[in-house]
């Protein structure tokens, strides 16, 4: 298996989460959080800040918490994602359209899940009661969770 890690932050103002439509590349058309890869020599925090500002235009660097790692394995394939999920209770800046990601508001009372990955209605409730989790989504193809594990873990 090979293990890639990657970083994908929520971004929390009040009741409302802002959240992007995935313009181009993995996840095209989606509704998620902002993220990308670590880089080598990187720390995964600073990932995670460096892909919201380049996704966002926003800086999360002072309000950013670990609240998350989630594992993605698909059916046939040897790639293992290790995603490492962040909260941010606040920012500083505009949210701007970048080349990747169109940020938008979602009210928290009506996340459009039928437009997002099919794990996040799984694990989103843990995280908008501010728990911590972990868990791990075995997918056949990109639509499809064959099997999952899901737990919360005790905060860091
Ligand atoms: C850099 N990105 C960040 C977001 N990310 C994913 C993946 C995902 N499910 C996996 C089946 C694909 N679910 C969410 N919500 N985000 C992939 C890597």
């Amino acid at each position: 298996l090979v293990r890639k890690l990657y970083t994908l932050t929520i971004i929390k103002h009040g009741e409302k989460l802002l959240l992007g439509f995935k313009k181009r590349g993995f996840g095209q058309n989606k509704i998620n959080g902002f993220g990308g890869k670590v880089e080598s020599g990187e720390s995964i925090a600073n990932a995670a800040v460096r892909e919201v500002d380049e996704e966002s235009g926003l800086d999360v660097s002072r309000t950013i918490r670990k609240v998350g790692l989630l594992e993605f394995s698909f059916e046939g394939e040897n790639t293992l994602m290790e995603v490492h999920v962040f909260l941010a209770d606040g920012f500083a800046g505009q949210p701007r359209e970048s080349e990747e990601m169109r940020p938008e508001w979602h009210p928290i009372s009506s996340l459009p899940y039928d437009r997002m990955w099919a794990d996040d209605r799984l694990w989103y409730p843990l995280l908008l009661a501010g728990a911590c989790f972990r868990g791990h989504f075995h997918f056949k193809g990109h639509d499809t969770v064959l099997e999952h594990t899901l737990r919360e873990v005790p905060v860091q």
